[in-house]
């Protein structure tokens, strides 16, 4: 089975290309939805986050407010270290679980979208790793209504996108329109050997 690892900066257009992707029957693999699922109550690591960052994490219906635990752990580096370590460990365990389902069902192919691809060694898994690769400072602004100041410090705290790119065996380029974005991607996943013809 081909792995395809698909990383990017954040706002870069990940999310455009793996919808894409999986339009074109390609099996994907999110690893922002791993994250959202390994967090659910009563699970080790909602216990493990709600003693590091205490009940102010926590909704009102006791659900972990995600908002609030991204932003305290942005800034804090200890909080961050703890988030990290009650998170991917079990990201890690669901991955493979999904992994080796898709193997087991016969898929020829899979593609882990992975916004820390690099930063957490999900490469080494990988045949092949893609870059989406864009200016992101007004698509990020427009998505989640940042100040510029703080966009610009998400795009900061990042692995810098130039080095992402250093990193991938090939580059989407997303500075022109959604179609041209699909297009390219098509191309790239195509000859990856992720995708065999299936697109439109
Ligand atoms: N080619 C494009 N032209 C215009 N807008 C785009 C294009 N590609 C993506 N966008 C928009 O830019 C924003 C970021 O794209 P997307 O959510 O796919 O990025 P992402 O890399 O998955 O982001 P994140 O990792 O931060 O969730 C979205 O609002 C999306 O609709």
């Amino acid at each position: 089975m081909r792995i395809v690892g698909l990383t990017g900066g954040i706002a870069c257009g990940k999310s455009a290309v793996s919808t894409a992707a999986a339009s074109w029957g390609l099996r994907v693999i999110d690893m922002d939805e791993i994250a959202r699922r390994v967090v659910c109550p009563g699970l080790p690591a909602y216990t493990d986050i709600v003693a590091a960052f205490g009940d102010g994490a926590l909704l009102p219906s006791g659900e972990l407010n995600r908002t609030e635990v991204g932003r305290i752990a942005f800034s804090d580096r200890e909080k961050r270290r703890a988030l990290n370590a009650a998170t991917h460990r079990p990201m890690l365990m669901q991955l493979l679980a999904e992994l080796a389902a898709a193997l087991f069902g016969g898929e020829a192919a899979v593609l882990i979208d992975a916004p820390l691809l690099f930063e957490t060694s999900l490469h080494w898994l990988c045949c092949t790793t893609l870059v989406v690769a864009a200016t992101q400072l007004e698509r990020l602004r427009a998505r989640d209504g940042f100040s510029a100041e703080e966009a610009e410090k998400r795009i900061a705290a990042q692995m810098p996108l130039a080095e992402k790119c250093a990193r991938a065996d090939a580059v989407i380029d997303n500075e022109g329109t959604r179609d041209e974005l699909a297009a390219r991607a098509a191309t790239i996943l195509d000859a990856a050997g992720a995708i065999a013809g299936q697109t439109p």
